[in-house]
């Protein structure tokens, strides 16, 4: 079986040959990559990568093992996982088991010994490549098999309620968390500050929102193009306006469109743990991680109610948003980090601050 050919199947006509580096043998899906030179572990189990093909980029990957607290969510959701080198002898303290052994045990087709750069010049040359893992080289990758509705494939089904063990702020404040595809490290994030958390499904309504009666709402990070989620933009936008918002990622992307603005895709993504963002108020840069492939408009934000308040250093994008006059901002980049640099986990601060000052709830 170790011997079987294994391929990486694309649709711009490309064929890279590589070795298994799991049990599972098919497997198809957009092409992404990630430039983080660690924390393949929280890559993995980040439910933003559903149904995505992902390589790293950084040539030695598994090196430290995998390990029972750099969990994202339960399981890794993505599609495939493609490295350079696979470690098969990690070291760390910490170290529960290989890298092989965690795709195996969750069933992600996997390859190593793919030339990532070729890969990744491809995907950067083409911007949208979709892939095959496959023992025959002549197999197709088959486009329509794209999910319109990724989002409800991660979601929790029924709300899950998280007590806080920092008494940092009396009353203890309490945030419901709308899951698109939460990162774990979302909520770990509020709990440390001495918040409870609610998390709830993508679809919640207003009113079962209301009768939870937050004192802020989180929207997550989650898999996929904003614009599939466009039945919901009335509920988000009626949500945004009722209570202090923090939108992160697909979340931002959703209340921007919420409130009129548009998405479009970047021309190949922003996935790493190094990506430069300008605070326009501050004028400071920090180092942020990301994953994403949609971007809000600039051109489209109604600057009569928003300001951008935050952009990339490197393409001028939007990172971050902010009402004129409402407790609401959002941004494109990860604050909870994991993996990643910690530079904007003062945004979750930020957040809070707005319903814990005064002691009492401020929305209506
Ligand atoms: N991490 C995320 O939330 C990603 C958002 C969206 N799926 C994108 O690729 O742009």
């Amino acid at each position: 079986m170790q011997d079987e050919m294994a391929y990486l199947v694309l649709n711009t006509g490309d064929v890279l040959e590589g070795k298994w580096l799991s049990s599972v043998r098919s497997t198809e899906g957009e092409l992404v990559f990630n430039t983080a030179m660690t924390g393949y572990q929280e890559v993995m189990t980040d439910p933003s990568y559903a149904d995505q093909i992902v390589t790293m980029t950084y040539p030695l990957i598994g090196n430290y093992g995998c390990n029972d607290i750099d969990y994202e969510s339960l399981k890794p959701y993505l599609a495939g996982f493609i490295v350079s080198t696979a470690s098969h002898n990690p070291e760390h303290y910490e170290s529960k088991q290989t890298l092989q052994k965690l795709l195996d045990e969750h069933k992600i087709p996997a390859l190593s010994d793919i030339d990532t750069r070729a890969l990744t010049r491809i995907i950067r040359e083409h911007g949208e490549v979709y892939g095959k893992i496959t023992a025959d080289p002549y197999d197709q990758p088959d486009m329509s098999s794209v999910n319109p509705d990724i989002v409800s494939t991660v979601s929790v089904t029924q709300k899950q309620v998280f007590k806080t063990d920092q008494p940092a702020n009396d009353p203890t404040p309490h945030v419901v968390l709308m899951d698109f595809g939460y990162k774990h490290s979302i909520a770990q994030s509020l709990l440390a500050l001495g918040c409870d958390v609610t998390v709830v499904p993508y679809h919640t309504s207003y009113i079962e929102i209301q009768s939870l009666d937050p004192d802020g709402v989180l929207l997550s990070n989650g898999p996929g193009d904003p614009k599939a989620l466009s039945d919901l933009l009335p509920n988000i936008k009626h949500i945004s306006e009722e209570y202090p918002t923090l939108g992160i990622c697909l979340g931002h992307q959703l209340v921007a469109l919420a409130h009129g603005a548009t998405t479009k895709r970047l021309p190949y993504g922003h996935r790493g743990s190094n990506h430069p963002v300008k605070d326009l108020q501050s004028g400071k840069v920090m180092i942020t991680s990301q994953n994403h492939g949609y971007v809000v408009d600039y051109d489209s934000v109604n600057m009569k109610d928003w300001y951008v308040s935050h952009v990339n250093v490197n393409d001028q994008s939007v990172e971050g948003l902010k009402h004129q006059s409402k407790p609401l901002m959002t941004v494109q980049f990860h604050p909870e980090a994991h993996p990643g640099p910690i530079d904007t986990h003062h945004l979750f601060v930020d957040f809070i601050q707005q319903f814990i000052t005064k002691g009492e709830k401020q929305h209506a």
